[in-house]
């Protein structure tokens, strides 16, 4: 790698009390086409914009081309970086030649006339995006896809050393969406631009990025060319979902692809899971097992407890008790019926106190009735008892057969087996 154009070191940043990005380190040399990628809510935008300078670290550092952003003068800055963001606002008032003649006059930077050779890059900027014909039309009026082409003539006007897109190809259509990645492979082969873009379309980040970077929870979870990063047991990991990769050894791309006939396989059998939960952990579990087409019992919870609102909202047969006390032995039973009636019995990483440890006997009698017993791993860990009680009740469960389960994904994939 030459000059690095982009080096984030040891980044932590985020909004307020919220840290997204976590120590996060990365380099981006000078020339490469890189494809970010990582599930919502991951922190790559939030990359992006560190970067542009448009929020502070609260540690590290992040250079562009050698120099500490946060020192760079607009105008320094505009002339390495260029960012066409997720989402573009705009006073009504403004044209399409307007907004992308802002590349060349640096919106936020001193007025300057424009010269001869402005105007002709502004033109060729438009020409390449498919724009030129909106010239006269309100920004605010076009279509989403034709925002985002607006908005990369204007970058592209701007003649940045680096740019940044953050999913700015996901409302094109598939003829625009492919003459932008001919447009920024050919300003990059041809003018060393370097380019960044943010995409969660895994497959086609396989055809374009010389280099992929997958993030996953404010951190760089894997990097290298794409065969090496798009690896099912990888991306399952990170995307927790089940997913099929395939090569293709004729184009050296990988199609990635998630997986839908599970869904009508399962809902055809409508088994049932009973989950046992508590404090929030079985919201997720409610949720993706009802949409992988399984019918979802819960129990014993508590009024306020933030699952109880979850089953309801969600139609899952729920047994309730007081909030604030031990499981009564009227609860406990009921409960215990549904988990007999179940196919499955799953227990959530709640942690199970002195209140609540009863519910983990609800899972022994079935797994005792012979039902399947799923139980999340580090649920013993989170135990807060004193005495560990379900530390070594979760031992002796899976003693006598029953399972962990390492993530929801595994669980669901398991459970389909
Ligand atoms: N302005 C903001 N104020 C507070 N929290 C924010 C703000 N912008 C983003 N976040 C939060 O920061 C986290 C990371 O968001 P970010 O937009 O960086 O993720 P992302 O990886 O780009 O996601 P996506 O793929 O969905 O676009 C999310 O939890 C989000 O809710």
């Amino acid at each position: 790698m030459s000059l690095s154009a982009l080096a984030i070191d040891s980044l932590t940043a985020g909004y307020g009390e919220h840290r997204v990005l976590d120590s996060i380190s990365m380099e981006i040399g000078s020339g490469e086409f890189v494809v970010l990628i990582g599930p919502n809510g991951c922190g790559k935008s939030t990359l992006l914009k560190t970067a542009a300078a448009l929020l502070k670290p609260v540690a590290g550092r992040v250079s562009l081309f050698g120099h500490d952003v946060q020192k760079l003068k607009p105008s320094e800055r505009s002339a390495m970086l260029g960012v066409v963001p997720q989402k573009v606002e705009s006073p009504m008032a403004y044209t399409v030649g307007q907004i992308v003649m802002n590349g060349r006059t640096g919106s936020g930077l001193p007025w300057r006339a424009l010269s001869e050779k402005d105007y002709v890059i502004i033109e060729r900027a438009m020409i390449y995006t498919d724009v030129l014909h909106l010239r006269d039309r309100y920004f605010m009026e076009l279509s989403g896809g034709e925002q985002q082409r607006v908005i990369l003539a204007m970058v592209l006007a701007q003649e940045p050393k680096m740019i940044m897109l953050d999913e700015s190809i996901s409302h094109l259509d598939i003829n625009h969406r492919y003459e932008v990645l001919r447009i920024l492979k050919r300003i990059n082969h041809e003018r060393g631009m370097t380019v960044v873009l943010v995409s969660h379309d895994l497959s086609l980040s396989s055809e374009i990025a010389d280099r992929l970077i997958l993030m996953d929870a404010g951190r760089v979870v894997a990097e290298g060319n794409p065969r090496d990063v798009l690896r099912a047991d990888i991306l399952s990991r990170v995307y927790d979902c089940e997913l099929q990769v395939k090569h293709d050894p004729l184009t050296g791309t990988v199609n990635v692809t998630g997986v839908l006939d599970g869904f009508r396989k399962t809902s055809e059998h409508k088994l049932t899971v009973h989950v046992i939960a508590g404090g929030g952990t079985g919201i997720e579990l409610y949720r993706r097992l009802g949409l992988h087409g399984y019918r979802v019992t819960t129990g014993v919870l508590n009024r306020m407890d933030s699952d109880a609102e979850a089953a309801n909202a969600l139609g899952v047969e729920a047994v309730l008790d007081k909030p604030f006390s031990a499981i009564s032995g009227t609860a406990f039973q009921s409960a215990l019926e549904l988990a007999l009636e179940a196919d499955i019995v799953v227990v959530s990483a709640v942690p199970f106190g002195a209140g609540n440890l009863i519910n983990l006997r609800i899972g022994e009698q079935a797994l005792d009735a012979g039902k399947d017993v799923w139980i999340a791993e580090g649920v013993a860990e989170r135990d807060y008892t004193e005495d560990r009680q379900a530390d070594a009740l979760v031992r002796q469960l899976v003693a006598k057969g029953a399972r962990m389960w390492p993530s929801l994904h595994m669980l669901i994939k398991e459970l389909k087996g």
